[in-house]
């Protein structure tokens, strides 16, 4: 049986919260104490852990970072029992190591698993990435366009003014040239400190969060994650992997990837059906961040499954 066969996304999807949740519960100690490191390794430990338990023959495809430079989940790391379905795994362990480390809000774990090679091989590198809810037209509007272009094509298939736009962008001095032109055509800028995952989750549900579309460059591998969330709750994501040197080329051409200006769609990123998990460590606009009720811990998990389209918000109580 193909490993696209075999891949029960209702049983994974369940094992996929528990490894999200593991991870989470893990960084507890460490929010609010200034040391990212301490925080990012100790969500790593838990995830690696857990995946461990699970049937699956895994691939490490979105991880850590290269096999030289991180010891564990790094790209290409085998997990899992090796008994079961081969799959692909996209992870962040800590999405918002800053953030854990300052107790600010929307720190999340962030995990996604689809059959073995349909997930982009992003290397550890930017991506310049373009997201809409759903709805809307086929590339409704596209990487080529400029910020400008994009709020009066959005705000036109929308029929609304271009001042009735919303969008996400994350708060970086390479983002203030765009910012400023966003701003000049009337659009309100929703700024987030970090978080691009969820940045982009957040146009999927423009009535809850005001936000209409996302735009701007944050890691690559975060890119894969947030189409592999599109894939379940609808929109589009379109990326372009941006290279600041040589060496991160050769990131690329390591994993495979020879086109350096391709536009990646999100289809093009996920091709298959996918499991989504993200579970919060601090209170956020996507999850509940843990809670300590009497001995035990709460967790708030977002689990969705791109076959059903079923979005599940679990909350669980680990006892401590
Ligand atoms: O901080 P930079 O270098 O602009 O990178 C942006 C990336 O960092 C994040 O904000 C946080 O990432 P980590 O906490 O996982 O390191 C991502 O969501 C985003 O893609």
């Amino acid at each position: 049986m193909s490993d696209a066969a075999q891949f029960d996304d209702t049983i994974l999807s369940l094992a996929l919260a528990r490894v999200s949740e593991q991870a989470a519960l893990a960084c507890r100690p460490l929010i609010g104490r200034g040391d990212e490191k301490a925080a990012d390794q100790a969500a790593v430990n838990a995830m690696r852990e857990e995946l461990g338990k699970l049937d699956i023959a895994g691939v490490v495809v979105i991880g850590e970072g290269e096999r030289d430079e991180a010891p564990m989940l790094y790209i290409g790391e085998e997990v899992g029992t090796g008994n079961g379905p081969g799959v692909d795994i996209a992870l962040d362990p800590l999405e918002g190591t800053t953030i854990t480390a300052k107790a600010m809000p929307n720190a999340l774990t962030v995990i996604s698993m689809a059959p073995r090679g349909t997930m982009l091989h992003a290397p550890d590198v930017y991506m310049d990435k373009l997201a809409v809810g759903p709805g809307y037209p086929k590339d409704v509007v596209s990487l080529d366009m400029s910020p400008r272009e994009r709020v009066e094509a959005l705000a036109k298939a929308k029929g609304c003014a271009p001042g009735d736009i919303t969008v996400c962008v994350l708060e970086r001095p390479r983002h203030q040239d765009a910012i400023a032109e966003l701003r000049e055509v009337g659009a309100s800028v929703y700024l987030i400190g970090d978080g691009d995952v969820a940045g982009v989750m957040h146009c999927t549900d423009p009535e809850t969060t005001g936000i209409d579309m996302y735009m701007g460059s944050g890691g690559a591998p975060e890119g894969v994650l947030a189409a592999g969330a599109l894939k379940c709750l609808g929109g589009q994501i379109w990326g372009r992997l941006l290279f600041r040197n040589d060496d991160e080329k050769g990131r690329a051409a390591k994993a495979g990837i020879t086109d350096l200006d391709r536009v990646y769609s999100r289809d093009e990123m996920v091709t298959a059906d996918v499991i989504f998990a993200a579970t919060g460590v601090t209170t956020g606009s996507l999850v509940a961040g843990l809670k300590p009720r009497g001995d035990s811990i709460e967790t708030e998990t977002l689990l969705l499954r791109s076959r059903t389209g079923e979005r599940r918000r679990m909350t669980c109580r680990h006892p401590l």
